[in-house]
């Protein structure tokens, strides 16, 4: 503006906008010409009151124009003095300025009054707003470093009671990466949600908080089964069974039809009890409604990160690690399990399975060597992490398909886990897509896909992401199969070369991770 008052161009026309009135973005490029044209420069501020306060540093007249903007601060009375005091000021909003006492608002003394009236003298002001506040003098100084996490909850201010605005708070769903720019006031915390473009930050639970109305909820409703299943979704079990008699060009780890299939059957066989089996991941995911994560990209030294796939049963999972590992196996490898059977003629341990003893198996899993296992047929089966490891240690990327109470176990500072989540297309597609394909059941190695099937699959989706969505660093929807390989692809290689969200944990290693 100082330039345009020096060389005082002329515009060409007082009303421009009215050359193009079709094409929004020139519009708004014209009517900001109009704006300046007409000098048009909001806002304009109110005069100074005459009869300013003699002690000048005692107070200050703050004059804050309204816009669509919230004002961006909350305010309280002190119950004894009935002084009106900013309460919290929102990070980036109007009124970024904290702890400053209230004396009038348009020239209204507020002492005394309560906070819903002074509100009701600010929403009936038009245009500006003048505050007239003794600053404090002492501002806290706030030496707070970067902080971000991921939501373990959903959360939603307009639904919170206990939230002093509402309009000041910010909703977020699970696996949200939040920015937490203000962590001064033990219960309310202002974060922005990433990725932002808005500069103004919102009101949100602290940890604290959240985890109190986490358990207040918790408590107050009945009781179901899958809650059990939040609660320790810790517990990794899951029943792996002979590889399918289907048989593929080459012969590639892992392709176990079955398995998921005996997951199913023997879904409650195993349960070892979360303090035995994973206390520090059990814990903090119990804990820790929000989880502190940060930037990682792989170095290409490092190993891969493992890619896990799940997905409701039936969605696509094999049939997509499959068609990946054929793209380059020299590229994509699955894991080698363990086995008690033994084997057959045909099978070389290290190949197909390792095969192992009975007692071995045991103690491998009293030292928590498996990422999942589990038993069929009197026979136990599972991966183990040394298999994937062997894997990432040879220079390939280790793909292989967990259930979904098997995050925790790949969600570690070692494998770094990739978690893709297979989901199926709504109804319609999945029948439209699926009419020449065949599903495995139970009762039938191969069978023509049914509508029970479709509607088992959403249903069984429906639990996976109401339980797991947070852990989901890719979701994937199986609707054309040549689509979702290369959606794949592209998944896989952004986790390997490209930075992401990963637990903190991961990168500086705590006692318990
Ligand atoms: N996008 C798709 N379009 C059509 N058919 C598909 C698609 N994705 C997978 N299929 C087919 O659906 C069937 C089930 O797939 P797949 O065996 O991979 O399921 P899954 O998720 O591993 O479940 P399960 O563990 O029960 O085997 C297979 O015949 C597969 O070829």
């Amino acid at each position: 503006l100082q330039r345009y008052l020096r060389d005082s161009p002329t515009p060409a026309l007082d009303y421009a906008s009215g050359l193009s009135l079709q094409v929004a973005l020139r519009f708004a490029l014209l009517s900001a010409h109009d704006t300046v044209a007409q000098k048009d420069y909001e806002p304009v501020l109110p005069p100074m009151p005459d009869e300013l306060p003699d002690d000048e540093e005692a107070t200050r007249i703050v004059c804050l124009v309204k816009n669509k903007q919230p004002l961006g601060a909350t305010i309280k009375r002190n119950e004894i003095s009935g002084e009106i005091f900013v309460a919290r000021v929102i990070h980036g909003g109007l009124a970024d300025r904290s702890g400053d006492r209230i004396i009038e608002v348009n020239g209204f003394p507020v002492d005394g009054m309560e906070p819903e009236q002074v509100i009701q003298v600010q929403a009936r002001s038009q245009g500006t707003i003048m505050f007239k506040v003794v600053p404090i003098t002492e501002r806290p100084v706030h030496n707070q470093t970067m902080l971000y996490v991921r939501a373990m909850a959903d959360y939603s201010p307009q639904q919170d009671q206990t939230i002093p605005c509402a309009d000041a708070g910010m909703s977020f769903r699970k696996g949200d990466v939040l920015e937490i720019v203000d962590q001064t006031d033990a219960l309310w915390w202002q974060a922005k949600k990433l990725p932002s473009n808005t500069a103004c930050a919102g009101l949100i639970p602290s940890a604290n908080l959240l985890k109190r109305k986490q358990r207040e909820v918790w408590w107050s409703q009945p009781y179901q089964p899958c809650q059990s299943i939040i609660l320790c979704s810790m517990y990794w079990f899951a029943c792996i069974t002979a590889p399918s008699s289907r048989t593929f060009n080459f012969f590639s780890v892992g392709f176990r039809r079955s398995m998921r299939l005996c997951r199913r059957r023997f879904h409650s066989t195993i349960q070892p009890s979360c303090h035995t089996r994973c206390p520090s991941s059990c814990y903090s995911a119990l804990n820790s409604p929000y989880e502190e994560v940060v930037r990682y990209q792989r170095h290409p030294q490092d190993a891969h990160r493992l890619i896990a796939l799940l997905g409701p049963s039936g969605v696509g999972v094999n049939e997509l690690r499959r068609r990946l590992i054929e793209i380059n196996p020299n590229i994509f490898q699955g894991a080698v399990p363990y086995t008690t059977r033994a084997p057959k003629g045909y099978e070389e341990s290290g190949r197909e399975y390792y095969f192992t003893s009975r007692e071995t198996f045991d103690n491998m899993v009293y030292n928590n060597r498996f990422v999942e296992y589990g038993e069929y047929k009197g026979n136990l089966y599972g991966t183990t992490v040394d298999s994937v490891r062997e894997v990432l240690n040879s220079g390939k990327i280790c793909v292989i398909d967990i259930e979904a109470n098997a995050i925790q176990a790949v969600r570690t500072h070692e494998l770094r886990a990739y978690i893709i989540y297979v989901k199926p297309p709504p109804l319609e597609r999945l029948r439209e897509t699926r009419q020449d394909s065949y599903i495995t059941t139970n009762y039938y190695v191969n069978r023509p896909f049914k509508e029970e099937d479709f509607q088992e699959m959403e249903e069984a989706s429906r639990k996976i992401e109401s339980h797991y969505w947070q852990f989901f660093d890719h979701v994937l929807v199986n609707d054309e199969l040549q689509d979702s390989c290369v959606q794949l692809l592209t998944a896989v290689r952004k986790a390997q070369d490209e930075p992401q969200w990963v637990p903190a944990s991961w990168i500086r290693p705590t006692a318990e991770s």
